[in-house]
């Protein structure tokens, strides 16, 4: 299967209705019973929240930033860190949180720094691996500017792996996406990773 395609919404009309009755049964299965006063209203709460926790599916990468592009002068690195993000694995549906730090270099065009948080959600709020949400944020800042180069750094916690499975409770990840001159040049990456590096904890 190929990776779905970031610069558009995926699909629109998938709002999470449904949920609600899904949930219903689930909670019969795993020995529930959904007509007790607290969980009256869980199907509910549980369609509405993963109708937000999903809703990069329905966004385009258009939409969330496209408006603030802007021209400007100058070549220098530009660095946007600790943008928390929350994400569910594509394995078990579980959370994974962390931060990412995302640095690039204009090339006459420049970006809305809120946008970067913005990019970072629209790729989080969807089913996701880690290394895939870090290469879509670095594509996609690429797509809208085409700079000298783009480097992305995601550090993520994933519960499926502390609350389940191998029950690793202090084990984090780290991923990167280097584009262009991040790729190319050393000295480049090495500044970068030195201006994150102080911030380097998913905690
Ligand atoms: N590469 C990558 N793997 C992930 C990510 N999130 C979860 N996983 C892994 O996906 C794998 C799924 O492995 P399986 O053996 O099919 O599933 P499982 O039996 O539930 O595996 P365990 O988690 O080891 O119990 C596990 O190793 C997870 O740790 C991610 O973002 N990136
Ligand atoms: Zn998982």
């Amino acid at each position: 299967m190929p990776v779905p395609k970031t610069n558009e919404a995926l699909n629109p009309r998938a709002d999470g209705s449904g949920i609600a009755d899904l949930t219903h049964s689930w909670l019969e299965r795993i020995g529930e019973d959904p007509e007790r006063e607290g969980l009256l209203k869980t199907p509910q709460r549980v369609e509405k929240a993963w109708g937000f926790l999903t809703g990069g599916y329905r966004q385009s990468l258009q939409e969330v930033a496209g408006d603030a592009v802007f021209a400007a002068e100058g070549s220098e690195m530009v660095v946007v860190k600790d943008i928390e993000f929350y994400s569910m694995c594509e394995h078990h549906m579980l959370p994974f949180y962390g931060r990412a730090h995302i640095g690039y270099i204009p090339s006459g065009q420049i970006l809305g720094l809120s946008k970067f948080a913005r990019i970072t959600d629209l790729y989080a709020r969807r089913l996701q691996v880690q290394e895939r949400l870090t290469t879509q944020i670095a594509e996609a800042v690429q797509e809208l500017l085409n700079p000298v180069g783009v480097a992305v750094v995601l550090e993520g916690v994933h519960l499926c792996m502390a609350m389940r499975g191998v029950e690793k409770q202090n084990s984090s990840t780290t991923t990167s996406a280097m584009r262009g001159l991040f790729k190319e040049d050393s000295r480049t990456r090495a500044e970068f990773m030195s201006n994150i590096q102080s911030h380097f904890t998913a905690r």
